[in-house]
């Protein structure tokens, strides 16, 4: 694997702060921002000194602008300047200095002038033993493409002047960039990456402010980066991330997740395709946990909640305080011992656990330390970026008598009654529930957990993504974003290959300001039922209240859609929301928020419809709201 680096700049604090945080997570070397450089209050002795206390290099100081195409009375100054940078480098010990292209308005067009500068400053920088890598900015003056500044570097032809490639402003402007890969590999001095999210917006902003680490965005990093190294290109890869929101998260947690990029960057450098991001290690979600949280309400609103779903508390915890309710295949616990009622842990069905948590640890997932005991089953569990317990597990029934577990063949094959999929002598986590001996309740139609939404706390919205793609190897589905009560909020949804994992994230698309009410956007878990009017039917005639929807939904549903009469009077009379695609249709109900942070939706989806109905959630986040206002107010 090709040495990583990172700019200072990818990260928030001071430059101490950034420094440690590169070091801490796992990176060969940093380039010095100036920016950070002159606001510290050490000498560049005492930086270079803790630089390489830290067990890394200085790659790269940056930038030095306005550098070619100066007017003649100017380029003495130029000259002045860069004498005082490289002596700064000197002290430094830093060996390469980047010039990125000029964007003064005075700058000549003139390529030879432009070429014979360059050369010039090259010939000083060898003077201190530095070399120059030149950068085209995708804004810049006159050079503003790779190719020339290829062409510039060519020119100039000085051993001391090389090219620096940017993922961003290579990509920004063209998809064409296989002629990289036939440049002279050492003429190539340094390759910065960074992603960004396709937006249709003038570069520069686009650059300063929505960069993200590689694979979070929508620009070729892979292909990128393949064609960079075909070249022979052998220098380290760097991260240079503008963003304003890893300018204000903590740096440690960015540090990490930059070099979580790098890692799954390699991997699909190495296996070209999405699929590069994961095999399939989650073939299904085995349970949701829910917290219950410290109100003591909570707890026996959601018993009464399940029990009128047509849940079954089918199994008491041998050593915690946690229930396990089951309709069909779906499965939730609740957890009475968790300070928050939110979702607090999910398990994932994986035909191989343990290569799942190898896949995570590789990715740099913190594990969670396992706390079973003995004779418990030993689940292997990492922390999601928001905190979220995400357990890798093989379901088994209940264990056989012993006799007949030796002889019931041991496969991959979907759990039954008959077959035991964990191999002998290790529990399943079902094990660990002790039964209760309740009959079974009738379904109400419930046959599985559709998705888990889960709210992102705002700076790690784009580390969770990356995350739940790379490490759970999910792949990324619908985007959206929309005006909720107090702001816009950014969806993302992700899934596996077969639809069987469906997880959706969403965010604030800036941090909430002081007049939205402080509470945390709820978390909520999706059942899946094949008979929508049923299960409504079962909660209503156990009093359990729905979310109420305006009747303006219904009326702008009526002017968008030509519904059948039938279901369209049957979606008003239900309460429920709707949405439809290319392949059918979905039915969404949901329950008020309780405790503060969770509540369930029940859907139905028909005709293979594939989407998760995120036209209706500024409706139904309103309506959350508006249920919150009258349970609080004094009637
Ligand atoms: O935004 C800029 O000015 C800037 C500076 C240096 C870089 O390497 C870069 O990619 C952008
Ligand atoms: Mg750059």
């Amino acid at each position: 694997m090709a040495r990583t680096g990172i700019a200072t700049v990818c990260l928030s604090g001071t430059l101490e702060d950034r420094l440690n945080a590169a070091a801490a997570a796992g990176f060969d070397t940093v380039e010095i921002f100036e920016a950070d450089l002159i606001a510290s209050p050490r000498s560049p002795e005492q930086i270079r000194d803790h630089i390489a206390g830290l067990g890394l290099t200085i790659s790269l100081y940056q930038p030095f602008r306005d550098a070619e195409g100066a007017p003649p009375q100017r380029f003495a100054a130029t000259r002045r300047r860069l004498r005082a940078k490289l002596e700064l480098m000197d002290r430094l010990g830093a060996g390469t200095l980047l010039i990125c292209s000029s964007v003064a308005p005075d700058t000549i067009a003139d390529d030879d002038l432009a070429a014979d500068q360059l050369r010039q400053l090259a010939e000083l920088a060898a003077g201190h033993g530095i070399r120059i890598a030149y950068e085209a900015l995708a804004w810049g003056r006159h050079v503003s493409t790779w190719e020339h500044s290829w062409d510039l570097v060519r020119r100039a032809d000085h051993p001391a002047l090389g090219l620096c490639l940017d993922s961003f402003h290579v990509l920004s402007r063209t998809d064409r960039f296989a002629g990289i890969a036939d440049l002279p590999g050492d003429r190539i001095f340094f390759v910065q990456l960074a992603d960004a999210p396709r937006l249709d917006m003038d570069v520069l902003q686009w650059s300063r402010h929505h960069r993200l680490f590689p694979l979070q965005g929508g620009l070729d990093l892979a292909g990128f980066t393949r064609t960079v190294l075909a070249s022979g290109y052998a220098g380290p890869l760097s991260l240079e991330v503008f963003n304003d929101v890893f300018r204000q998260a903590d740096p440690h947690r960015t540090a990490v997740d930059a070099r979580r990029s790098l890692i799954a960057l390699q991997d699909a450098v190495d296996t070209p395709g999405e699929a590069a991001l994961g095999n399939a290690v989650s073939t299904g979600i085995a349970f949701a946990e829910l917290g219950v949280g410290d109100d003591t309400d909570t707890g026996p609103q959601l018993e009464t909640l399940l029990t009128a779903l047509g849940f079954t508390h089918t199994g008491q915890h041998r050593s915690k305080p946690v229930q396990l309710w089951e309709q069909n295949t779906a499965r939730i616990l609740l957890n009475s011992g968790v300070h928050e009622s939110a979702i607090h842990a999910f398990a994932l069905e994986s035909t191989d656990p343990e290569a799942a948590a190898r896949r995570a640890a590789h990715l740099l997932a913190a594990p969670l330390p396992r706390r079973r005991r003995q004779s418990e089953a030993d689940l292997t569990a990492i922390a999601a970026p928001d905190g979220t317990e995400i357990f890798f597990c093989r379901t088994a029934p209940p264990s056989l008598p012993a006799a007949e577990t030796r002889t019931t063949p041991l496969g991959d094959s979907a759990p039954t009654a008959a077959t035991r999929t964990t191999p002998l002598g290790q529990h399943g986590w079902l094990d660990d529930f002790l039964p209760t001996g309740e009959t079974p309740a009738p379904t109400t139609g419930v046959t599985a957990i559709d998705h888990l939404s889960l709210a992102q706390p705002f700076d790690r919205y784009d580390e969770a993504a990356l995350f739940y793609r790379t490490v759970l190897g999910l792949i990324g589905d619908e985007a959206s974003e929309f005006a909720a009560p107090f702001g816009l909020i950014r969806t993302l949804a992700i899934r596996d290959p077969e639809r069987r994992v469906r997880i959706t994230l969403s965010v604030p698309v800036l941090r909430r300001g002081d007049w939205a009410p402080a509470v945390r956007h709820p978390q909520h878990l999706t059942l899946a039922t094949d008979d929508l009017p049923r299960t409504a039917s079962a909660l209503r005639s156990a009093g359990v209240p729905l979310l109420a929807i305006p009747g303006n939904y219904y009326d702008d549903l009526d002017a968008r859609l030509t519904l059948d009469p039938p279901l369209r009077t049957r979606i008003r009379d239900l309460g429920a929301m709707y949405d439809e695609d290319a392949h059918g249709h979905y039915l969404q109900l949901f329950t008020p928020v309780i405790g503060g942070r969770i509540f369930l939706e029940i859907v139905q989806r028909v005709g293979g419809y594939r989407g998760y109905g995120f036209v209706n959630d500024p409706v139904r986040m309103a309506a959350h709201r508006e249920q919150r206002l009258h349970a609080h107010s004094p009637r």
